[in-house]
């Protein structure tokens, strides 16, 4: 048996762009993008531990829309679960509170302009499908 542990990474939009965040840590991660959010917490609901997360990390208050089918392998015992989520209104502007040193909103023509985290191509990619952008290959890595 595997115990999993899973990761809530939000796809968060605002007027058709998507937020990617930079990591500062790990030595290994940093530099690297991703999608914010984190470990569920036991016994937390992942819709839950996403606002919290974006609330620790970026300071906005923000709410889950849907989950994006799919589940990604990160390093073990993780797993990657995407929602697609959105800033409630009244919400703060996203700002690289802690885990990252730079945020971008990224139109569908930027998205593949950062170097995401290898892991976290597969779940970008199904992402835009699910979002209906259709999958675009990521030019060749940087
Ligand atoms: N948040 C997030 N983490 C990711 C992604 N891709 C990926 O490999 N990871 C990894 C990095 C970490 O090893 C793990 C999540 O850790 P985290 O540091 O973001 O979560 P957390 O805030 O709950 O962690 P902690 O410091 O409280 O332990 O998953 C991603 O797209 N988003």
């Amino acid at each position: 048996m595997t115990e999993r542990t899973v990761v809530v990474g939000a796809a968060l939009l605002d007027a058709g762009r998507l937020l990617a965040a930079r990591r500062s840590a790990p030595p290994e991660l940093a530099g690297r993008w991703e999608l914010p959010g984190g470990k569920v917490e036991p016994g937390e609901l992942p819709e839950a531990a996403l606002v919290r997360e974006l609330r620790e990390e970026l300071g906005v208050d923000a709410e889950p829309v849907e989950r994006v089918p799919g589940a990604w392998p990160l390093r073990a015992p993780y797993e990657l679960h995407v929602w697609t989520a959105r800033l409630r209104p009244g919400s703060a502007a996203p700002e690289p509170l802690e885990d990252h040193d730079a945020l971008r909103w990224l139109t569908p023509d930027e998205i593949w302009d950062v170097p995401w985290l290898d892991q976290d191509v597969p779940a970008v990619r199904e992402t835009l499908a699910h979002l209906g952008a259709g999958p675009r290959a990521p030019r060749t890595p940087r």
